[in-house]
């Protein structure tokens, strides 16, 4: 035979109460929740009144809603999980706020006791139900001549604060500002016209002004655009304020949700995709679902749904922006340039507004990558800064224009931009390549230049790199150090072997045949004056210095990283050339 569950009542008021909710102020949301879906229940044209009372520790809810009969008192206020706003299949009935039938033991997180009078709009008595604690309720008769509901809480001594005529004041105008019932605490009216981006203004400027003010007030800050959402699926109506200052895009951003124009919170995540991180939301819902304790909403479809229309509606407004305002844009941009970069990454809209307007560092200047490739349809673009800020004068000079991908994201957006013109040729620069742009040297002085090429080859040959003469621009620069990024895999698989043992240093050994092809190269532009010069010297000694000299210079001047062997080469040479500078010709 089945036999149902026992249920400790003590343990499941406990659990409702006072575990489920993050705080206790949410008690008097679900008052005036109760009051707001009793005055729904009666219908239209009926008082719509929620007057709320405080003073001596005392809390009173009255509603002029449909009330509750003697048999409605035990079958609803008596029974944990029963609810009068599902229908026969537990389906939440869609006018209403409540659906789970526990809010009112939230009661219970201030007071030890809830008293609720109450006489239905359909007639008989009015009853008086007394619930306590511990999970005892009595029943009994009262008086109340119109149709209606007063809920009286005295608190909980020590808990006398959160009933204080302030504070119920203050949490009556976080929950139910908006609500469409006339809302009134110790006779002061809470609620006004409805959700502030609905009231009518006489034209867009006056609206603007009081939607700026709305979100001073509610956020501190004045938006940079205001965005009206709108998604009919999910009943949903609200607005988005563009953000005016940056903030990183992994900042969980939080918004204020209210469903039937009762907040459910302030701190709403998973409302908007991730990318949409330049906005803080205020929306209104009729669909969307809370969770039991209604401090979440509910991870169904529809949410998906709302968040994918919402980020198409962001999307549509930068769209629009680029289109009609493109300085506004531009200023956006500079504002939030991560997060239109990183929804880039995965989004081709967005592609297209960064190719055509946010500006990139180029050999040319700044410019957008869309002007870059009209310029340069064979360009390079280097994945890091220092390579760019190495290369750049050189590569320029030679007609290869150059791009940095070195910020993030920018390298990948580059990488992605053949999605939406099949037409780019930007190529990742392979610095070594440079070099078939440089001037060679003409064959009598490069015939001239062999003694002191094999002095400067041997000056630095344990430094792993191979010395070449070019003749290119800029002029001003003496020599350049180049490596390919064959050579840095090649001088990582040194590393590598250097720390291995035997049987694997045979193995990556046998890796290293490609060496001497691939080394970094010591470029010394013939171009430059003391270059020439030196290339020029009797002294083998003073050539060696120098040269070594000039490799030093060529790392240093391009941020590449320094070994041990490349700082005791750059001090021996810098001594040693301090030495010919200020030695005694007198001396022997
Ligand atoms: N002020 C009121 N006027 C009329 N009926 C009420 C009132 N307050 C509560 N009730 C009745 O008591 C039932 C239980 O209320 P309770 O607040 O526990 O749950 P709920 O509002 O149905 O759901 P939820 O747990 O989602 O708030 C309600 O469904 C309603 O029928």
């Amino acid at each position: 035979m089945d036999q149902a569950f026992q249920v400790d009542l003590r343990g499941v008021v406990d659990l409702l109460s006072r575990h489920l909710y993050s705080s206790p102020r949410v008690y008097l949301r679900e008052l005036l929740q109760n009051a707001v879906d009793a005055i729904t229940a009666r219908g239209p044209g009926a008082p719509a009144e929620v007057g709320v009372e405080t003073g001596n520790g005392v809390l009173r809810v009255h509603d002029t809603g449909i009330g509750l009969t003697h048999d409605e008192v035990h079958e609803l206020l008596a029974t944990i999980g029963r609810s009068s706003k599902r229908d026969e299949l537990g389906f939440a009935r869609h006018d209403f706020l409540g659906q789970f039938g526990i809010g009112l033991l939230s009661a219970f997180l201030v007071a030890d006791e809830i008293e609720v009078v109450t006489r239905s709009a359909r007639g008989g008595d009015a009853v008086r139900w007394t619930g306590f604690a511990d999970g005892r309720y009595r029943v009994g008769p009262a008086e109340r001549d119109e149709p209606g509901t007063t809920v009286t809480l005295r608190a909980r001594p020590g808990d006398g604060d959160l009933v204080a005529p302030d504070t119920v004041a203050a949490l009556a105008r976080t929950y139910g500002s908006l609500l469409p019932i006339e809302l009134t605490v110790d006779g002061v009216k809470i609620t006004g016209s409805g959700p502030p981006w609905l009231d009518a203004h006489p034209d867009p400027g006056r609206r603007r002004r009081a939607l700026d003010a709305y979100c001073q007030e509610l956020y501190g800050f004045e938006p940079y655009d205001v965005i009206d959402l709108d998604v009919p699926e999910a009943g949903l109506t609200g607005v988005a304020f563009v953000l005016p200052r940056p903030v990183t895009p992994s900042a969980r951003g939080a918004h204020r949700v209210y469903l039937k124009r009762m907040l459910l919170s302030e701190g709403i995540e998973g409302l908007l995709p991730e990318w949409a991180f330049f906005v803080r939301c205020v929306v209104d819902s009729g669909e969307l679902r809370p969770t039991a304790s209604r401090e979440a909403l509910y991870d169904d479809e529809l949410l998906e749904l709302t968040r994918q229309a919402i980020g198409d509606r962001l999307r549509q407004w930068l769209v629009r922006l680029a289109e009609t305002d493109p300085a506004r844009l531009n200023g956006f941009l500079r504002l939030h340039q991560l997060g239109v970069k990183a929804m880039a990454l995965h989004d081709d809209e967005m592609l297209r507004i960064v190719d055509r307007w946010l500006e990139f560092e180029t050999s040319a200047g700044p410019m957008t990558l869309h002007e870059f490739r009209r310029r340069h349809p064979g360009g390079r673009y280097t994945a890091n800064v220092d390579e760019f800020r190495r290369l750049s004068a050189v590569s320029g000079a030679q007609g290869v224009g150059l791009v940095n991908g070195g910020y993030v994201y920018d390298t990948d957006i580059i990488e992605r931009l053949p999605d939406i013109d099949p037409d780019v040729r930007l190529r990742r620069l392979d610095a070594t390549e440079l070099t078939t742009h440089f001037g060679v040297v003409d064959p009598a002085a490069e015939l001239a230049l062999r003694p002191f090429l094999a002095l400067a080859q041997r000056a630095v040959d344990r430094l792993g790199c191979e010395v070449v003469v070019r003749d290119f621009d800029p002029a001003s620069l003496p020599a350049l150090y180049l490596t390919s990024r064959a050579a840095e895999h090649q001088t990582r698989l040194r590393e590598a072997r250097e720390a291995a043992d035997d049987l694997w240093s045979d193995v990556l050994g046998a890796l290293d045949g490609a060496a001497a092809a691939d080394r970094p190269q010591l470029v010394l532009n013939h171009r430059n004056p003391l270059t020439r010069r030196i290339t020029a010297l009797a002294e083998e000694d003073l050539v060696e210095l120098a040269v070594q000299g000039l490799y030093g210079q060529a790392l240093l001047l391009g941020h590449h990283p320094l070994r041990a062997a490349d700082t005791a080469v750059l001090n021996r040479s810098f001594l040693g050339l301090l030495d010919w500078a200020v030695h005694d010709p007198g001396a022997p």
